[in-house]
């Protein structure tokens, strides 16, 4: 079984990239949402980018932006994948040519498979919570909503935190998990000691 992978989300400072590449993370997420708290504007993103090694996964998160806007960080962030946490639809998410995730915000009544299906050709389908303002809500959601196979790779977040993300990696076994709040003393602000404990919870499960 492949290691699960770790995305933490919402770096803001160069304190917060530095922790989490040196507690072994997989992926760096940065928000260009502007309503969020996390929001960082593409040139600081380019600053944060610029000394992230290779191997490390830039993450660039949007809610339903125009088009032009992420062509525009684009141009400016050097990004790896895109993650659409909002309405968008396929055809918006494959028209960057990038590889690209789809969020979507769990619930009763949504079809999961359905919505996997629809979203064919991301590499990867975020399960996160559904929360006022689309997402970084630190809110668990019932993970016996999520069915045993889906087609896409399965990136568990939403209200994951050292507490419960040996319990969710050990249940669920997604191919990744991606955290915000959880590590976090503020809004933006990440720990370093909750960093590293949470990397810590994922190895262990892993092991
Ligand atoms: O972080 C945000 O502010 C944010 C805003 C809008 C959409 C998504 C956002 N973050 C993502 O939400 C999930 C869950 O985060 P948390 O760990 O529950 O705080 C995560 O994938 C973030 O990338």
């Amino acid at each position: 079984m492949p290691r699960t992978r770790i995305k933490i989300c919402g770096i803001t400072r160069a304190e917060d990239r530095d922790a989490a590449i040196a507690a072994g993370v997989d992926a760096l997420g940065f928000v260009f949402y502007p309503p969020s708290q996390r929001y960082v504007a593409p040139e600081k993103a380019a600053q944060l980018v610029s000394p992230i090694p290779a191997f490390v996964t830039r993450v660039g998160l949007f809610v339903n932006a125009e088009p032009a806007t992420v062509h525009s960080v684009l141009a400016e962030v050097a990004l790896n994948v895109l993650q659409f946490h909002g309405d968008e639809d396929a055809a918006y998410c494959r028209q960057f040519g990038r590889p690209w995730i789809k969020a979507a915000r769990v619930r009763h009544g949504l079809d999961l498979l359905e919505y996997a299906r629809a979203f064919d050709g991301a590499c990867g389908l975020l399960l996160d919570a559904f929360v006022d303002g689309y997402g970084g809500g630190g809110k668990e959601f019932d993970w016996s909503l999520i069915p045993s196979s889906l087609p896409l790779p399965v990136i568990l977040s939403g209200g994951l935190q050292v507490s419960n993300i040996q319990q969710a990696v050990r249940v669920i076994r997604p191919w990744a998990v991606d955290v915000s709040s959880g590590v976090e003393v503020a809004k933006g602000i990440k720990d370093a000691e909750k960093i590293a404990q949470f990397i810590a919870g994922v190895r262990n499960a892993d092991a």
